[in-house]
């Protein structure tokens, strides 16, 4: 199993690969790339931890390499927000940085199941999806925005604010990953319950989490050891998967006739990624009115992505 990270010089690049170093299965190669000329001393500080992972870098002219033969590719690569800024003001910078490296990806990994972390996640899913439709190598199957940071972050606040053991707290969130597009449904929790206010406050505060971080680090970046757990959590469903078990995550993907062209859903993951969107059930009153006030700005981040291809 060959896993590359790029963007892996970053803060969320650093705190993945340190998980994936220690966590994915015996054998496996993991492939390190960054345009900072520091990723090559990220591998081998990461090499001196006694697991059986094979770790790489590769630094700016070595995207080939470092892609050539990848089942899975995680991209955390981009600039992240500061304090007053939006996810949306990130689309700018990052639009081109993803483009490029899907484009890597067409060239030297066509059939890798891909998953984008780098801001707006709305935006740049539809811009690596355009990118392989271009170039003919596009299957739906194996491209997902991760958005289990705004699942984990679930998990965690409902633990605490209901005294519950965390392990035992599943939260489905649909939607996208920003604002009021993020949508946990708090009706679908199993084993709590919340009162009208509870479900008030507690959607919002989910929704603005990545807020939270990024004025708590005040001007240093944004959500990056959370984002690593996350990342690295997605990534091993992805890899189980792989390996033929049956695994059912979330992640924003390309839905056939769903709310908007790309929403987050439940998928059942199999050998050749997605093996099945799954529905995400009853919505509450609550999240039926949030889901359908949301389209409209989902639908045109997606579409700032599709048209920076195509447009
Ligand atoms: N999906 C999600 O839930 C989350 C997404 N993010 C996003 O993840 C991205 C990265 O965040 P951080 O790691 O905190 O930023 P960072 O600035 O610490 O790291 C970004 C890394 O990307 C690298 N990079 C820039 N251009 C590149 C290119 N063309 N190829 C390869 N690497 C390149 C930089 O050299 C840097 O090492 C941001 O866009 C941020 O908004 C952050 C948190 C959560
Ligand atoms: O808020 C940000 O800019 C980073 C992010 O996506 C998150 O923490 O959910």
């Amino acid at each position: 199993m060959k896993v590359a990270v790029l963007g892996a010089a970053g803060g969320i690049g650093h705190a993945l690969s340190l998980l994936l170093k220690t966590q994915l299965p015996a054998g496996s190669e993991l492939s390190l790339y960054d345009v900072a000329p520091v990723v090559p001393g990220v591998a081998v500080d990461l090499s001196h931890i006694p697991t059986a992972v094979n770790v790489k870098g590769f630094g700016a002219d070595d995207l080939a390499a470092a892609l050539s033969g990848a089942d899975i590719v995680i991209i955390p690569a981009g600039m992240p927000r500061k304090p007053g800024m939006d996810r949306a003001d990130l689309f700018a910078v990052n639009a081109g940085i993803i483009k490029t490296l899907a484009e890597g990806i067409v060239a030297n990994c066509p059939k890798a199941l891909v998953g984008i972390i780098t801001n707006p996640v709305n935006g740049t899913v539809p811009i690596v999806a355009e990118v392989f439709k271009k170039a003919g190598t596009y299957d739906k199957n194996r491209v997902f925005g991760v958005t289990t940071l705004d699942v984990i972050r679930s998990e965690a606040f409902i633990a605490e604010l209901k005294g519950v053991d965390v392990n035992s707290v599943k939260v489905p969130v649909i939607g996208g990953h920003s604002g009021t597009t993020i949508l946990p449904l708090l009706s679908q929790v199993e084993g709590v319950t919340f009162s009208e206010e509870e479900v008030a406050a507690l959607t919002p505060r989910i929704q603005n989490a990545g807020t939270e971080v990024v004025n708590a680090k005040a001007g240093g970046g944004s959500a990056t050891l959370s984002m690593g757990a996350a990342a690295a959590r997605f990534c091993l469903s992805l890899v189980k998967g792989l390996q033929g078990e049956d695994v059912v995550d979330y992640a924003y993907v390309d839905v056939e006739n769903g709310d908007a062209p790309y929403f987050a859903h439940p998928v059942r993951l199999g050998v050749n990624g997605i093996a099945e969107v799954l529905p995400y059930g009853e919505l509450s009153a609550f999240e039926e009115k949030a889901k359908n006030d949301m389209l409209a700005t989902l639908n045109a981040d997606i579409q700032e992505g599709v048209d920076f291809i195509n447009g």
